[in-house]
């Protein structure tokens, strides 16, 4: 794997439009946003942000080019990346995502990331083999359920009461390398534009939802929509002496994932008026919020990070599941919603501040190139080192030159066997993670031709 520079959380905030609902309340906008600057004041407080979009900042469809579009190239090249949706209930993230049913799942972020993609892929299938798949889970009530098994989401009767979904919560493991996964988790290989959008609406009209004073339609479930992105790319190079130029020589294999995260919204149960189920949900997501913000305090603050202060990642499923994105293995944005509206201003202040400190999460995103394309590629490299050395010595006969040639017909004999294990592991991400496992055997292998010329 490749390192590469840590890079900073991205936070980009959006605006909506008073609502209907707000109008007719009389409310007045609250924020002013400073003309052609990323921005806002809200009372006597001022946040910087890296974008800020609606209500007199840039126009809202800037958001996708400015803000997702570099992950989807990352991405391309092996980076994982994170969108995440944070806000009050009613402040837009659903609307924002394109998760709901209403008109932002026309113009939402997620359809236009899946039209790039499968954009992006046309262009590049010549030289590159593709395969995705997508996972739709829902944190409810601090259980992980699989919004795209449509066995774990039964309707059931109960003594001839009305149906009810029944969800069936998966577990989360966690890998001796300390990776996350999800037990049994439905993973649904797309091949086109359509098949994708089918998963989305599927898993969104899955999702719970539920009515409550601030929004008649409030979520009321963390959602993540995660596309997988394998790529098998062929590798050429030209060796110095080597008349065919291109020459073959295997190919790459880059596994990398885009979670699309749409936060269910914080709330105050007094002004939501939840009781029963609604109130149990909104204790839920507050906890689920809470620990969220504990673990951007913990990551955000350069002094405690130097202290190696500890993160609180398992304090909750949410956390758990979004370690990777927040301070770890991928590049991440996010887009803080909220509405302009007065009576909305107590909430809308500690929106911007919990975004705020997220400003300040550093990742390391790594390209996740998997260890034998890793092995070859160092392998290819002293490949050229020895064919220029031997272009150098002209090819006159010396004892000097016949190791070289040994080595490098030892180390090109080695590079073909390798293409040939790649091939039969290359379908899925998870054969190929259990084959890193047996790593050891081929790094045996490799001492062999890892000397000093
Ligand atoms: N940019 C926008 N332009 C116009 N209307 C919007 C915009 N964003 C949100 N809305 C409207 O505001 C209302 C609340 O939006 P939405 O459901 O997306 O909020 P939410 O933050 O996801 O809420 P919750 O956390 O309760 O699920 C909806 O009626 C939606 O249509």
């Amino acid at each position: 794997m490749e390192a590469s520079e840590n890079c900073c959380v991205k936070v980009a905030l959006h605006i909506r439009p008073l609502i209907d609902d707000e109008r007719l309340q009389g409310c007045k906008e609250c924020v002013t946003v400073t003309p052609g600057k990323p921005q806002i004041k809200i009372g006597p407080h001022s946040f910087t942000f890296d974008h800020v979009y609606g209500s007199g900042g840039a126009p809202s469809p800037a958001i996708f080019e400015d803000c997702i579009s570099p992950l989807i190239h990352g991405l391309f090249q092996g980076y994982n990346a994170t969108v995440l949706a944070y806000g009050q209930t009613g402040s837009g993230k659903t609307y924002t995502m394109g998760t709901g049913s209403g008109d932002g799942c026309q113009t939402g972020l997620i359809p236009q990331v899946m039209n790039a993609l499968f954009n992006k892929i046309e262009i590049l299938k010549h030289q590159t083999e593709f395969q995705m798949q997508v996972s739709y889970i829902e944190i409810l009530n601090e259980e992980v359920c699989d919004l795209l098994d449509s066995l774990s989401m039964k309707m059931e009767t109960t003594n001839g009461h009305a149906a009810k979904v029944v969800r069936h919560p998966i577990q989360i493991r966690e890998k001796s390398n300390g990776a996350i996964t999800l037990a049994g988790l439905t993973e649904v290989a797309v091949n086109s534009l359509q098949e994708m959008a089918t998963c989305l609406d599927q898993g969104s009209l899955n999702r719970a939802t539920g009515s409550t004073n601030m929004n008649n339609q409030s979520s009321r479930s963390h959602a993540i929509f995660t596309i997988t992105l394998e790529q098998m790319r062929k590798i050429s190079s030209a060796f110095p002496g080597n008349d065919t130029p291109d020459e073959d020589m295997g190919e790459e294999y880059f596994c990398a994932k885009l979670h699309l995260v749409d936060l269910a919204g914080s709330e105050r149960a007094k002004r939501t008026g939840s009781d029963g189920l609604r109130l149990k949900e909104g204790i839920h997501i507050n906890k689920g919020l809470l620990a969220l913000g504990n673990v951007i305090s913990a990551l955000g603050d350069e002094k405690k990070r130097k202290e190696g202060v500890h993160v609180p990642y398992r304090d909750s499923k949410l956390t758990r599941l979004l370690q990777d994105s927040l301070g770890g293995n991928s590049k991440t944005v996010m887009i803080a919603c909220i509405s302009p509206a007065d009576i909305n201003a107590e909430e809308s202040l500690n929106t911007l501040k919990y975004a705020n400190r997220a400003r300040n999460i550093q990742n390391k995103p790594i390209v996740n190139r998997d260890v034998i394309s890793n092995e070859m590629q160092k392998m290819q490299e002293q490949l050229k080192l020895l064919q220029a050395e031997l272009c150098a010595r002209g090819g006159a006969p010396s004892d000097e030159v016949l190791v070289l040639k040994e080595r490098i017909a030892w180390l090109e004999a080695t590079n073909e066997n390798l293409c040939r294990e790649l091939h039969g592991y290359r379908s899925r991400c998870a054969v190929v993670q259990q084959f890193e496992t047996d790593v050891q055997v081929c790094h045996r292998n490799f001492t062999v031709y890892v000397f000093h010329t």
